[in-house]
């Protein structure tokens, strides 16, 4: 077994990214909604996420995005981002200890509550014969 540790590397972020994302791929309830917008550009969305991350974790700025516009219309729920923290969150915990561990469990939580949120608004206010899809 190996041993969890602090996230203090661009590494570690890499790993983090990796492992989680290798679960996404697999999940029965979220692999065909990241691959049917990501195809096979996996390679530029993993380093997309490790810049990100990096940002979030480590306070090096390589992230210039703007996280949430991809996920506007995407066709997710709440069952959905219950099962993309349990998963984050796994992937934490398996792996990290420490106070970044904590943090990037913390500020994953708060994102998907944002996005939820945005994506509740985004419906709310999309009328029938507005541009969908
Ligand atoms: C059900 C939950 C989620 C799904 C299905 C999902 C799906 C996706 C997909 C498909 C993309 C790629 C979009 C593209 O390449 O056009 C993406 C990008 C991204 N996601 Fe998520 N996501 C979810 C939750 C989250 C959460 C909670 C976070 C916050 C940590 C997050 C952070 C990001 C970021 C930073 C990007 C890159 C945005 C950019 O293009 O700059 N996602 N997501």
């Amino acid at each position: 077994m190996t041993q969890n540790k602090e996230i203090t590397t661009l590494d570690d972020i890499k790993q983090l990214v990796d492992l989680f994302y290798g679960k996404v791929r697999e999940d029965d309830l979220l692999a065909d909604i990241f691959n049917g917008v990501i195809q096979d550009n996996w390679p530029a969305h993993l380093e997309k996420m490790y810049r990100f991350w990096q940002t979030v974790l480590l306070g090096e700025h390589t992230y210039y995005g703007s996280p949430f516009a991809p996920h506007a219309r995407l066709p997710v729920q709440g069952e959905h981002f219950d099962r993309w923290k349990l998963l984050f969150i796994q992937t934490v915990d398996d792996n990290f200890i420490g106070e970044k561990a904590a943090e990037a469990k913390f500020r994953a939580e708060k994102m998907a509550e944002m996005f939820q949120l945005k994506i509740a608004y985004v419906k709310a206010n999309t009328t029938h014969g507005d541009h969908e899809g």
